[in-house]
This record gives C-alpha cells, sequence and structure tokens, in this order.
C-alpha cells in the first residue's frame, strides 16, 4: 500500500493546550507522525511519496472563501499586533448571540471555530495546506486504479466544516479527498469515520447530500467531545436525509461492542453500493490512548483492517487521531496490514 507524506506537518507545533484546568503539552504533536512513518517502514507497508500540490481549487470545494482567507491571514495579522504567543481563540457566536462575522481578527477567530482546540502558529497554514494535498496525492492514487493508499496526514481533518475548525483540525482532509473523487466522476462514496470522536465536520458537510454516505461510531456525545454533534437520531437531512449513520457507544466499549458496530456500518456501507470508500483513520480508540475511553487492544486493529476489506472496494485511509503515541503506529498500520492482507 502507497504512503503519501510531507514533513510539512512539523510546521504546526502549539506551544499548549487546556487540559485539567492547567495549559499542557499538546496531544496533537509532530511526534504522532513521525511512530506513524517509522511503523509503515519498518513493516515495509508500500512505497512511501511526498504530496504533490493541486492548488487551492478542491480546498475550495469543500470550504468558504471566507474561511480559507482567514486561515491563509490569521498569523500575519497576530503577528502585526506584536504577538509572538500561539493565536488562540475565546469568544464564539453561541447559542442567543448573532453569527454576523466580524471585521477584526479576534472576532473571526471565534466566528471560524467551535473550541479553543484548533491553534494558529506561524507555520499552521502550510501544515494544514499540505495535509489536504496528502491527501488529494492519496486519493489520485486510488482514482487511477490502486486498490488502497494511505493519506499520512497531520494535522488532521475530521472536526472541520466548511467555515468551522476546532479539534486540531482546520481543513477537512477526507472530505476534500471524497469530494474529488466525486469532481473526477465517482458518483458514490462512502466514509466511514473509525476515529474515536464523532467527526462532526464531516457529518455537517455532507449532512444534506445523498452522493456520500457518512457512518461514524465514536463515543457517545452524551458525555464525550465533540460533545454537540454525533446522536444516533442524526439521519441526515433533505437529499441526504439516510445517508448519515451514527453508532455512538458507552465509554469503556471493547471490541465486542465495537466490532459490531463496525459490522452495522459496513452493512449499511455495502447496500450504498460505494464506487468508493474513505477511512477517517482514527486510533484513539485504543485502551491507552490518553484522552479516551474506548478499550480496543492492538490485534483489533488487524480485525478492523479485514472487517473494511470486505466490503471489497477501492479505499483511501486518512490518518485522523490517536495520542498513545509509542503505539499509534503499531496499531494504525495494523489496520492498513489488516486491510491488505484480507
Ligand atoms: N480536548 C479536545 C479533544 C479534541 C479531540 C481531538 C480528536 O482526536 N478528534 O478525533
Ligand atoms: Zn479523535
Amino acid at each position: 500500500m502507497l504512503t503519501i507524506y510531507s514533513d510539512d506537518h512539523r510546521l504546526h507545533h502549539a506551544q499548549g493546550e487546556m487540559v485539567g484546568g492547567e495549559f499542557q503539552p499538546c496531544f496533537e504533536m509532530p511526534a504522532r507522525a513521525d511512530h506513524v512513518l517509522a511503523r509503515v517502514k519498518a513493516q515495509q507497508l508500500g512505497a512511501i511519496r511526498e504530496p504533490e500540490d493541486f492548488g487551492l481549487t478542491p480546498i475550495a470545494r469543500i470550504h468558504s472563501a471566507d474561511y480559507l482567507d482567514f486561515l491563509q491571514k490569521a498569523w500575519a495579522g497576530w503577528a502585526a499586533q506584536g504577538n509572538t504567543a500561539d493565536f488562540l481563540p475565546g469568544v464564539f457566536p453561541a447559542r442567543h448571540l448573532r453569527a454576523k462575522r466580524p471585521d477584526d481578527l479576534y472576532g473571526q477567530y471565534g466566528f471560524h471555530s467551535f473550541d479553543c482546540f484548533a491553534p494558529i502558529t506561524a507555520g499552521t497554514w502550510q501544515a494544514v495546506y499540505t495535509s489536504a494535498q496528502v491527501a488529494l496525492t492519496a486519493q489520485r492514487e486510488v482514482a487511477a486504479g490502486a486498490r488502497s493508499a494511505f493519506a499520512l496526514c497531520r494535522p488532521p481533518g475530521h472536526h472541520a466544516s466548511a467555515d468551522v475548525m476546532g479539534g486540531y483540525c482546520y481543513l477537512n482532509n477526507v472530505a476534500i479527498a471524497a469530494q474529488a473523487f466525486l469532481d473526477q466522476g465517482a458518483k458514490r462514496v462512502a466514509i466511514l469515520d473509525v476515529d474515536y470522536h464523532h467527526g462532526n465536520g464531516t457529518q455537517s458537510i455532507f449532512y444534506e447530500r445523498a452522493d456520500v454516505f457518512v457512518a461514524n461510531i465514536h463515543g457517545s456525545p452524551s458525555f464525550e467531545y465533540p460533545h454537540f454533534l454525533g446522536y444516533a437520531d442524526e439521519t441526515g437531512a433533505g437529499a441526504g436525509e439516510g445517508y448519515n449513520l451514527n453508532l455512538p457507544l458507552a465509554a469503556g466499549s471493547a471490541w465486542d461492542v465495537w466490532g459490531a458496530a463496525l459490522d452495522t456500518a459496513c452493512k449499511r456501507i455495502a447496500a450504498y453500493d460505494a464506487d468508493v470508500v474513505l477511512v477517517s483513520l482514527g486510533v484513539d480508540t485504543y485502551q491507552n490512548d490518553p484522552i479516551s475511553s474506548f478499550k480496543l487492544d492492538s490485534p483489533d486493529y488487524l480485525r478492523m483492517g479485514q472487517r473494511i476489506a470486505a466490503l471489497g472496494k477501492p479505499t483511501l485511509f486518512v490518518m485522523e487521531g490517536g495520542y498513545a503515541v509509542a503505539e499509534i503506529g503499531i496499531n494504525a498500520v495494523n489496520v492498513l496490514e489488516g486491510f491488505q492482507g484480507a
């Protein structure tokens, strides 16, 4: 299986995030991608290539002009005000406020964010731009006939919607790749999000569309981040009614429960008969993940890959979350090896 990877991810490394009321080192750190890449090499998964540059056009098929304009100019504007620390938002258009886009940079940051977990640094734009190009390059490989490909994206993307960032996500890599398949002639695309957290951004982007089926298996928003989307009654709207599947699970879920949910999702994907399947590959479902509560063990990721392979569709894997850094490579590549060996 081909892996697409770029060192540009290293340009994004924020100073910290609020954990337990204290400013602590970011869980979403460059070492995550280093460990996955090292395991790809150790397991001789396949060739590793740099991304091509497809420009802003395919990104703009998913994200709004205002949003992309903000992301590109934010750091320069922040630095021009004499700031050197990371840029962070603090005020959001919550309920009972007016979601009118302000003129000033700080107001725009809050307008384009749903939490404080998407810090902007000097290198953030380049890193997220390249992460999207990684997904687009792997997409081309599958579109050209490869059975599968792995987009080793960092930063991740599934929490980002058309014009709102959060949860370490800025550009929705999997959505950008899904749209590229459709723009290149695919009729139906399925996205399976196996990350521990609900992919609220991906859901919102395709919620009213029937050409993309989105399935999520995740910690229930009743207790887990992102807290405000991901319930089972969210089944799509308008033309998209019936094309969104949420399988929220209880804290502490292990393979017995998780694997059954995967089977349910795969049956719905099989019925949808997609031309291609994209997998938002987060491995924060792992039992030792520091910010998550599921109990999957490393062999379970082999089973995950095997079950996805049984769909019998060309498959694009796009890296999302996973913060048990020592095991992230084993777990992510186990999925890919389980898929490849099936
Ligand atoms: N406290 C912020 C939690 C962000 C979740 C990031 C993630 O892994 N999403 O899949
Ligand atoms: Zn996650």
